[in-house]
């Protein structure tokens, strides 16, 4: 898709303090794509190898840098939270050292359209996924240091930093400083918001940016032609999960899949339930998409076996004496005939999708990211289908 270069004056300004900031930008530019808002275009042929863009740790905003460390906001509250409370206690002030960098971030209204958290109800009760609900916890837990009624705007720079947050783990930082002990930081204690960095939009195939104690690198996976919009991995995530904290799918994703869990788990016995459980092997049943060809994961194949199978067959399979093939075309039989009562709810969601109006669906393009999404839900068990089909 053709990007507009020199997406604005506010761009301009951010691109200077940034350089000021000792940000290093090799052969790239952000631009306005329709649809994604702004990305990063290769602003000349690119090789594979060369180095796009370098963060030097002093310009992230982590919870260990001087502004945010100055609220000594309570050790024990989230990371995203912190980060948020932060930001919002500096959106007003015009001398902040980040104010170039706020001023390139989508604004409230953006968000209210993209993001399944701001959606009317009718069609959050939709989705194929729910959200974690970690927003109010972190609210609330944070209420007590912000001022009254800002319940808008910490949603606001809650979604900022859920967005725009890289993975870092505090590298250059030694043991007895990092928030909790090195070893015990799990992926929700590693956030940074990342200046720069965080104008690159994802693929399921892009450039992957790396760290270490001196910042954050951006290395081209591959040869660039002028003009190319270049994304970054944001990880392997399926499109319910980029809805969920993005407020995007993508046309095509190979790391996209459905999952069967209320499908399998209404039908499991306690008795199924607990030994399932033991065996850790209770839910997040998996129906990939392609590439390789939709197959359920080996989780699916267990609970299906424990559901139809004598115990000592699905105990032999999950043991692995047994490869399963023995049971593998009852076992495909009781998958299609899950799908098909899959695919009968999927039609009666895109008939409810398709009757939502006024101010139950939303504005047009929430209403249509959702019918887009199940249409393509409806297609990774159609896929499914046929391949247990033979
Ligand atoms: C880290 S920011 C990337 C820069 C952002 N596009 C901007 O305008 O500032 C992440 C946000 O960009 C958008 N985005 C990223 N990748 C996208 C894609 N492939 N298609 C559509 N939107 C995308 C989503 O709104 C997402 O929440």
């Amino acid at each position: 898709m053709a990007a507009v270069l020199s997406p604005g004056e506010a761009h301009d300004v951010f691109i200077k303090w940034a350089k000021e900031q000792g940000i290093e930008m090799n052969g790239v530019a952000p631009a306005t794509f329709v649809g994604r808002g702004i990305g990063i275009v290769a602003a000349r042929d690119l090789k594979k190898g060369e180095r796009l863009v370098f963060v030097p740790a002093s310009a992230l905003i982590s919870i260990d840098s001087n502004p945010v460390k100055k609220h000594n906001f309570p050790k024990n509250l989230t990371i995203h939270g912190r980060l948020a409370a932060y930001l919002l206690l500096a959106y007003d002030d015009s001398h902040s050292r980040y104010r170039p960098w706020q001023d390139i971030w989508p604004s409230e209204e953006d968000f209210n359209k993209i993001m399944p958290l701001n959606w009317p109800q009718k069609l959050k009760d939709l989705l194929p996924a729910a959200a974690k609900g970690q927003l109010e916890t972190d609210y609330k837990a944070l209420k007590p240091f912000l001022p009254a009624d800002s319940e808008k705007l910490f949603t606001y720079t809650w979604l900022i930093v859920n967005t725009r947050c890289f993975y870092w783990d505090y590298p250059n930082l030694p043991a007895s400083r990092l928030p909790k002990k090195r070893q015990s930081l799990t992926a929700d204690d590693c956030y940074a918001m990342c200046p720069f960095l965080d104008y690159f939009n994802h693929a399921d195939e892009g450039c992957e940016p790396t760290h270490d104690a001196s910042g954050y690198a951006v290395t081209c996976n591959q040869n660039y032609k002028a003009g190319e919009e270049i994304y970054v991995s944001y990880g392997s995530h399926n499109n319910d999960f980029l809805l969920i904290e993005y407020g995007f799918i993508l046309a095509r994703n190979k790391c996209d899949d459905t999952k069967l869990d209320h499908l399998i788990l209404p039908k499991l016995t306690t008795t199924q339930s607990e030994l399932l459980k033991e065996d850790g092997f209770y839910g997040a049943y998996t129906l990939p998409t392609h590439p390789p060809p939709p197959h359920p994961c080996h989780r699916t194949q267990s609970a299906l076996r424990i559901l139809h199978l004598p115990i000592r067959r699905y105990t032999a399979f999950i043991s692995g004496s047994d490869d399963g093939s023995t049971d593998q075309s009852r076992i495909n039989n009781a998958l299609k005939t899950l799908l098909a009562e899959y695919a009968r709810t999927i039609m009666e969601i895109g008939d409810e999708v398709a009757e939502l109006d006024g101010e139950a669906a939303g504005v047009a393009e929430q209403k249509d990211v959702l019918a887009r999404r199940w249409r393509q839900v409806r297609e990774i068990v159609r896929e499914g289908a046929r391949e247990v089909s033979g």
